[in-house]
């Protein structure tokens, strides 16, 4: 196997398992189409997007929460940094977490989300983009532990009322004044469960292989890239890889465009230990629970 496989979401969950799985454990990544997310329904999140980041750079910074991390609302240009990266990324960035009902034991983590009152329909579509996003990556992890032998829904329970962030991502036209080194995501690995990814159709998505190689990610127009995160990298022993990946800038013509691309960053539930499966091989790392692995990471960069 050369390159990272496309399964259809449509099929039986049985017939999928082992092809998604071995895309998972050589490169960390696999394209998922027919995934059941509607397609008018991520045009209009797509639309609204550009349209926040279209809005006037005071209004946007307006929706900036000074000392939230990042976690929900706006985050400017040139604000978050990969780890280990000495140059802040060429992008700029908002969240949309959780809505929890009042008085939900997970309330503390999770903060309640804003709206840009400039557009009266963002809230009611990334609410419903939100839920299809993790309707989708229920049927993903049901493949997922097919693959790994496990009961089908053994993932429900650790994901339920999971600190899931959705991120809707501008990479501005590049800058003639950007710092030496700057791209538009440095190396990284994501930090959670698994990663569905829309609108990476735009060039620039590249996975480093298991060679070294970087390997452009180019799935068709609608389809997601999904990807493994630290945490299942973790409780797999590393069996499913969570591959560095990086967002790179384009040259000539495409360098005066933007990038648009919406990643939806499935979690564990804060309270879930991630303690490697007897299942996979090999010795596993310490467990730790997902809210504690999240902070320590969030701390390397520089959002905690
Ligand atoms: O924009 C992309 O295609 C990928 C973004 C990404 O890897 C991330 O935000 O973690
Ligand atoms: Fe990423």
């Amino acid at each position: 196997m050369n390159c990272v496989t496309t399964v259809s979401l449509a099929r039986p969950l049985e017939d999928i398992a082992e092809d998604l799985g071995k895309s998972f454990s050589e490169f960390g990544f696999a394209i998922v189409c027919d995934h059941g997310i509607p397609q008018d329904l991520i045009d209009r999140a797509e639309e609204l997007a550009k349209a926040f980041f279209a809005l006037p750079e005071e209004t946007k910074k307006s929706y900036h929460i000074p000392g939230g991390g990042g976690a929900r609302g706006y985050t400017p240009f040139g604000t978050e940094i990969a780890k280990d990266a000495e140059v802040h990324d060429l992008k700029e960035f908002w969240h949309i977490g959780r809505s929890l009902p009042e008085g939900h034991p997970y309330a503390d983590l999770m903060a309640p989300n804003i709206w840009p009152a400039e557009l009266p329909q963002f809230r009611e579509t990334f609410t419903t983009l939100f839920s299809e996003f993790e309707k989708a990556g229920d049927r993903i992890l049901r493949a997922i532990a097919i693959d790994l032998g496990l009961a089908p829904d053994y993932f429900v329970d650790t994901v339920k009322d999971g600190n899931s962030v959705m991120r809707l991502l501008h990479y501005p036209p590049l800058p003639e004044s950007a710092p030496e080194g700057a791209i538009r995501a440095a190396a990284h690995g994501d930090i959670n469960t698994i990663t569905l990814l829309l609108g990476a159709e735009e060039a620039g998505l590249e996975l480093l292989n298991k060679q070294g190689e970087w390997v452009p990610v180019s799935p068709p127009k609608g389809a997601l890239a999904v990807n493994i995160g630290d945490m299942l990298h973790r409780l797999t022993k590393g069996h499913l890889r969570s591959t560095t990946h990086r967002v790179v800038n384009p040259s000539g013509e495409a360098a005066k465009r933007s990038r648009y691309s919406m990643p939806y960053f499935l979690h564990f539930r804060p309270d879930f230990l991630i303690d490697p499966l007897d299942s996979c091989p090999g010795t596993g790392e310490e467990p730790i629970t997902a809210h504690e692995f999240l902070l320590q990471r969030l701390r390397e960069i520089g959002l905690a």
